[in-house]
């Protein structure tokens, strides 16, 4: 069985919100699969759901594998240690310490202090940490990257990207677009309660992507244009630009950033 996730017309209202609307979609073992939308389109409430946190109305979810779940901030309580955590998480796993796991998440270093005084980075992996305990299959992570600084995000990622090395499922919650872009092989995209896009970044490129961005450099300034008629486009700035006598300095042509793709997606969704 290739699937780790099997989540069939799940769907999830709370009083006369219909958060969820029926979602379908499988989640295959060793994918890193993220879920994206915008504040309140519900991602939370279906990995929740996934996760067995919260009650559904109806549909059918199959999880193959063990399940490691990071801790939403403030779960934990205020003067607790970080291994006093790991310990108790530990028995209750019936898992032995990973040391070499604790060790390359820091928690040598935070060993002192208490949760209260540990920073959001420091929380972040303490939560990564206690996820990882039992050696699960399975990884959920809401918003892992949430409040880092460059440097929290860089270890985060590269923690991420071990464990996907590892053969782990993850699933996350993000709305760091160049985040998800750069760690996850699919992307599925909520929207009014239904799964308005399910493949890869590249796909979502293609779907949406008849858009160019041209981005130009002058000793004016920067300035970016959008255009899906990339050779009329092109041709009539740059004759422009040379009846002005302005000098390019660069000139840059792509096709957008998945985060520009999920805002046009948004806006198209939305009309
Ligand atoms: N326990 C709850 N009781 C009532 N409504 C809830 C509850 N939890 C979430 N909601 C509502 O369900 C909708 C989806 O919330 P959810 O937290 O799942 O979205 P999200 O996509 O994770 O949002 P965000 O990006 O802001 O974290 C929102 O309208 C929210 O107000």
């Amino acid at each position: 069985m290739n699937s780790a996730i099997q989540v069939c017309g799940l769907k999830k209202s709370y009083d006369n919100n219909k958060v969820l609307n029926g979602l379908d979609f499988d989640i295959e073992k060793g994918e890193t699969f993220a879920l994206l939308g915008v504040n309140g389109a519900g991602k939370t409430t279906a990995l929740e759901c996934i996760e067995g946190l919260r009650k559904y109305d109806s549909g059918t979810i199959t999880v193959n594998g063990k399940m490691g779940i990071q801790l939403q901030s403030s779960s934990l309580p205020a003067h607790i240690k970080p291994m006093e955590a790991v310990r108790l998480f530990s028995k209750w796993n019936r898992a032995k310490m990973d040391f070499t796991m604790l060790n390359a998440l820091g928690m040598k270093e935070i060993e002192k202090k208490q949760y209260i005084q540990l920073s959001t980075g420091q929380k972040r992996r303490l939560h990564l940490a206690l996820a990882l305990i039992g050696n699960p299959d399975i990884i959920f992570l809401d918003e892992p990257t949430a409040g880092l600084d460059t440097m929290g995000r860089v270890s985060l990622h590269e923690q991420i990207r071990k464990l996907k090395l590892q053969g782990k499922t993850i699933v996350l919650a993000s709305h760091d677009m160049a985040e998800v872009e750069s760690l996850c092989d699919r992307i599925a995209i909520l929207n009014t309660g239904n799964i308005a896009f399910c493949g890869t970044a590249a796909e979502l490129t293609d779907k949406i992507g008849e858009t160019y961005f041209i981005h130009i450099k002058t000793q004016q300034g920067n300035s970016t244009f959008e255009t899906d008629h990339i050779e009329d486009t092109l041709i009539s700035l740059l004759n422009d630009l040379k009846q002005k006598e302005i000098h390019i300095l660069d000139i840059q042509v792509d096709r957008g950033t998945l985060e520009q793709h999920f805002i046009e997606m948004a806006r198209r969704e939305t009309k």
